[in-house]
């Protein structure tokens, strides 16, 4: 969670710095459609980061977002990840290298002009607990000078993204809310301004562990359908395997030991720290991933009657695992498959679940270098 000196509430930063500005007029507002993507991305060149006290947080790390992916930088505690994030947002000057957001050196761009255009997601929310749910989402639209109505309809529009429709939520203060809604208020507020790009840092953090895999699946719906950019931190394996399109494994000094898909990190992994910090679990964390393909199955006729409830195409080998590991002896281990429509295309067992996961593997190897 970054060093305990450290302002962590990059939000109320955030806000505050743009509270802090005159609201430009309506002029400056982008335009209402299509939303503004990136084209080429973000560019970490070089970057470096020495605190004043001469602590080195990120020495050299050049890594490149690709534009509308969710890039997930993982690693150990205090290995550089917060750092390199607000390094992004200038909420953490560089030292030396560069910053490129889709070819413009941030550097070179005003720093509140540049974090209003950011979506900013971080683990204590940094709601105002004295505005409603709707004004605090309504923050930034407004200090962009956007007209009421565009406000509301926006307002109402990320809401029920988030699944916190307005005419439930929108009057609740952050108080009357559980902290997964809040959290989600959080997301719905960086999504406002439908920015190009969003940064999130541990956004799941505060979020009790029960709840925690909900609110990824439905943040990760959420991200899939605005096509933002997506830098997000976490020091939590499966949050980054589940939500990110790549995975970026840092060291200590921001150094980046892998940058690959989820499965080819799991599965690949470049170098012995990759390795040791995805650990035991990966196999089942692969098992998640990787789904039920058809040259797995064998013969439907192979079930044998009663048949036990079927396990579907493209579900993932731990739901197919579970279901096979729960069948009476008298199946002989052996589920039906179904497709889409229903009708039963094969069967699985345990061995086919494994050759499942080998293929997975094996279609995951990095072609020529461990970068991807
Ligand atoms: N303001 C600061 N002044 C001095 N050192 C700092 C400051 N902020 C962070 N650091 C140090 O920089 C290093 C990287 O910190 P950073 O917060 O970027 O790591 P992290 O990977 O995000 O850690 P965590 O997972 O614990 O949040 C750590 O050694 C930390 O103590």
């Amino acid at each position: 969670m970054g060093h305990p000196g450290a302002p962590r509430s990059g939000v109320s930063d955030g806000v505050d710095s743009l509270a802090a500005m005159p609201a430009p007029t309506d002029q400056s507002a982008p335009p209402a459609s299509p939303p503004a993507r990136l084209t080429t991305g973000i560019e970490l060149d070089a970057v470096r980061k020495a605190y004043p006290d001469g602590t080195v947080a990120v020495e050299g790390l050049s890594l490149t977002v690709r534009p509308g992916e969710v890039l997930a930088l993982v690693g150990p505690s205090g290995c550089g990840k917060s750092t390199t994030l607000r390094m992004i947002n200038r909420l953490v000057e560089l030292t030396s290298g560069r910053v490129l957001v889709d070819g413009e050196d941030v550097t070179h761009v005003d720093p509140v002009a540049l974090r209003r255009r950011t979506g900013y997601v971080i683990q204590d929310v940094g709601l105002l607990p004295h505005r409603t749910v709707e004004a605090n989402v309504a923050t930034v639209p407004r200090l962009l000078g956007w007209d009421r109505q565009r406000v509301r309809d926006r307002v109402s529009e990320v809401l029920d993204l988030v699944g916190l429709p307005a005419d439930r939520y929108g009057r609740r203060y952050p108080h009357q809310l559980s902290g997964g809604e809040r959290q989600r208020v959080g997301v719905a507020r960086a999504l406002a301004t439908d920015p190009p790009v969003l940064l999130m840092d541990e956004p799941f953090g505060a979020v009790d562990p029960e709840r925690r895999r909900d609110l990824q699946n439905q943040v990760a719906r959420i991200l899939a359908e605005v096509g933002s950019t997506v830098v997000l931190v976490t020091h939590d394996v499966d949050e980054a395997v589940r939500l990110g399109d790549r995975v970026a494994v840092l060291s200590r000094g921001g150094h980046l030991e892998q940058v690959a898909s989820p499965l080819t990190v799991l599965a690949h992994p470049a170098t012995d720290r990759v390795r040791d910090f995805v650990g035991a679990g990966a196999h089942q964390r692969m098992l998640a991933l990787a789904v039920v393909q058809r040259e797995d199955l064998e013969d439907a006729s192979l079930v044998v009657l009663p048949a036990p409830p079927p396990v579907a195409l493209g579900a993932s080998l731990a739901e197919a695992f579970e279901a096979v590991a729960a069948l009476p002896t008298s199946s002989q281990g052996r589920v039906p498959v179904v497709d889409d429509g229903g009708a039963v295309v094969g069967s699985l067992t345990a061995a086919g679940i494994l050759g499942g996961l080998r293929r997975a593997a094996d279609a995951a190897a990095p072609a020529v270098s461990p970068a991807d």
